[in-house]
């Protein structure tokens, strides 16, 4: 692992960090915030999943999370969204809700993204390894958020692996991509059309599957381009009343998709993780 930069905030320390990830076949970057601490403590880890067009510095600039992060004690961790460089492949129209910056936190099996579109295991395997390594992390306490796309990560990672996850929050998430547009592109393009797949990969379907948390928070603007179309919450509501999770799902007027909305409710979330994470 190659130390990109560091930087002193509130207390603790910003990093920016570099390595050849096994997964991707590439080398992946990812930011860590990590707060003031005792020597040798071992801190609960916040993993925030961005999303399309984000890398690892939209949340680290603008999310805002570093304050309360050193209030709170939590390890901030921010990974990019997609494997990068010259041989990895893009969508045919560089678009920018498929391939480069919309790896969608699945793995692919389809070509010619499968060589290094492997952004679920990267997530929920290597990097976590990389930062049980490196980092004062304490593994038996991680939480997952997210945005987005990578509130879609969240909440499909959370929900897969409940016992690992003490929280799972997400600001404007894709609830359901097999009903929506960007799910229609992303889910094929690099799952095929089995929609057994998909439906691993759609946290609605995962509800109706019998996959279960305890609870769930969700903010969502209501003046968010993206609601009617492709985030839909309303069908996370109707899964959870149905499965019996206690979704918190809080419509906010006038925010939009931006991290304005993100930066606003950052706070609220990570004090909703840290109660969980003990
Ligand atoms: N209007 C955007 C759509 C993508 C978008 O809104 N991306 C969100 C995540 S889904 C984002 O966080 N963008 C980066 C930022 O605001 O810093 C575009 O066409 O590039």
């Amino acid at each position: 692992m190659e130390t990109v930069s560091t930087n002193t905030a509130h207390g603790g320390t910003q990093g920016v960090y570099k390595h050849a990830s096994r997964e991707t076949g590439t080398d992946m970057t990812f930011s860590v915030f990590v707060p003031p601490h005792a020597d040798g403590a071992k801190l609960p880890v916040v993993w925030y999943l961005s999303g399309l067009t984000c890398t690892h510095a939209n949340v680290t600039e603008k999310g805002e999370y570093r304050r309360l992060c050193a209030e709170l004690g939590l390890i901030f961790v921010a990974p990019d969204t997609s494997p990068r460089g010259e041989d990895v492949a893009d969508d045919a129209d560089k678009a920018y809700d498929f391939g480069l910056g919309a790896g969608f936190y699945v793995d692919a099996t389809q070509e010619p993204f499968a060589k290094h579109y492997r952004m679920w295991s990267y997530v929920t395997d290597e990097l976590p390894g990389l930062i049980a390594e490196n980092f004062p992390a304490d593994m038996d306490r991680q939480s997952i958020m997210g945005h987005s796309m990578g509130g879609h990560g969240a909440l499909t990672i959370g929900l897969t692996f409940p016992d690992r996850y003490k929280a799972v929050s997400a600001f404007a998430p894709i609830v359901a991509p097999s009903q929506v547009p960007w799910g229609h592109k992303a889910l094929p393009g690099y799952l095929g059309d089995d929609k057994a797949a998909w439906r691993k990969h759609d946290a609605v379907a995962l509800i109706e599957d019998g996959a279960r948390v305890d609870a769930l928070l969700v903010d969502q603007g209501e003046a968010d381009n993206f609601l009617a179309e492709q985030l839909k919450p309303q069908l996370l509501d109707a899964a959870c009343a149905k499965a019996g999770i206690d979704l918190t799902l809080r419509m906010q007027p006038g925010y939009d998709h931006s991290y304005y909305f993100i930066s606003t409710f950052m706070e609220d979330h990570l004090s909703w993780h840290a109660k969980r994470l003990g």
